[in-house]
């Protein structure tokens, strides 16, 4: 079978002598298509820079990264910034939407940046914002959206050029509890469709509503559990 997401011996240092930091060190993951893997561990032990690892933000020291069986690591900024857009969606705790455009143009850039049509970009944004309840804030700023609003316009703008693979750091860490359960229902939609999920999180019902969870330490992965 071919993974969507393959990292093998996947190394980031920062800094050097005393001050080294092994943020990721020798780590090796595999993600079947329509796997859901949650990802828990201390602060500090690695989660974020593994996951920006692994969606091509950031480069390895060290090993490699394989999207659909494709080296992602090696490819340059621009390759890597154009599989980004099409192969992967990412949610961030602080839903880095751009402050200056509505929710529907925040969900359409990825779109125009693919290279889709205006009209066609924004038929997607439109349904999108639909589907995560939000079609009558489409022309509302980022700032006049609460936190779970911005949230779901994040998960929509995710999925607009409709990724096989999600990866989300965190995406209840700054939501309130109910905001957090609306998140929560929806990335178990989007594990129904069979995408594949990779959710960095503290939050034990994203841990729980997982097929497997690995825990990271040190900047290794030490520990994995397979849940039904
Ligand atoms: N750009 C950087 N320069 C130097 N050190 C860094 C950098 N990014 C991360 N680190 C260090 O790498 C380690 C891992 O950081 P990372 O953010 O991946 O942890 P985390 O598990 O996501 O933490 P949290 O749960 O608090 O978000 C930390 O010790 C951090 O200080």
């Amino acid at each position: 079978m071919e993974h969507v997401l393959r990292a093998e011996g996947l190394r980031r240092h920062f800094g050097s002598g005393p001050s080294l930091v092994r943020a990721v060190d020798d780590v090796d993951l595999a993600v079947a298509p329509g796997e859901t893997v949650g990802i828990i561990g201390p602060s500090g032990c690695g989660k974020s820079t593994l996951l920006h690892l692994l969606g091509g933000l950031d480069r390895p020291d060290g090993g490699r990264v394989l999207l659909h069986g494709r080296r992602l690591d090696g490819l340059s900024e621009t390759a890597a910034a154009r599989v980004r857009r099409t192969a992967i969606g990412f949610v961030f705790q602080a839903f880095h939407l751009v402050g200056e455009l509505t929710a529907r143009e925040n969900v359409e850039l990825p779109a125009l940046l693919a290279g889709a049509s205006p009209r066609e970009a924004r038929r997607r944004a439109e349904h999108l914002l639909g589907r995560v309840g939000l079609a009558d804030r489409a022309g509302h700023l980022p700032g006049m959206l609460s936190g779970g609003q911005r949230q779901r316009v994040a998960v929509a703008r995710a999925l607009v050029n409709d990724p096989p693979l999600l990866l989300a750091d965190e995406p209840t860490g700054n939501l309130d509890s109910a905001a957090a359960t609306e998140v929560l229902r929806l990335l178990a939609e989007l594990r129904r469709e069979g995408r594949a999920l990779v959710v960095v999180t503290h939050d034990p019902r994203i841990a729980g509503a997982a097929d497997r969870v690995v825990t990271m330490r040190d900047g290794a992965l030490v520990d994995e559990t397979v849940l039904v």
